[in-house]
């Protein structure tokens, strides 16, 4: 997967196939709403799981019923890449199985 620096326009771009997901700063992010504090913990598991099999990191912060993640890529300078929005729609796949919203 290539980690050169997206443009400006690409980001803005891939976050339109992504709804509920923005850039904040020099980050993509999105925050989830869970029913309960454990469906939110149990979505910070497998979203570790697949940050683990991406290799791959988001800095997640578990609330008592929400899980934020904002992530971009180190290696890339702290730009956003494709790897950023590989980890976005993988999330984004198993999210309403956790009854996300
Ligand atoms: C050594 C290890 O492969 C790297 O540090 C991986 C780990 N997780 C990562 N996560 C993110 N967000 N960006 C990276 O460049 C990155 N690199």
């Amino acid at each position: 997967m290539p980690v050169e620096p997206l443009s400006q326009k690409d980001v803005e771009d891939r976050l339109r196939e992504l709804p509920g997901w923005s850039l904040e700063g020099d980050r993509i992010a999105r925050e989830y709403r869970l029913g309960t504090h454990f469906a939110a913990t149990a979505l910070v598991v497998h979203i570790a799981q697949i940050q683990e099999e991406l290799n791959h990191h988001s800095d997640l912060t578990l609330g008592y019923n929400t899980v934020a993640l904002s992530v971009n890529t180190h290696t890339a300078g702290g730009a956003v890449t494709e790897m950023d929005f590989e980890l976005a729609h993988r999330v984004e796949k198993i999210a309403p199985g956790h009854g996300a919203g």
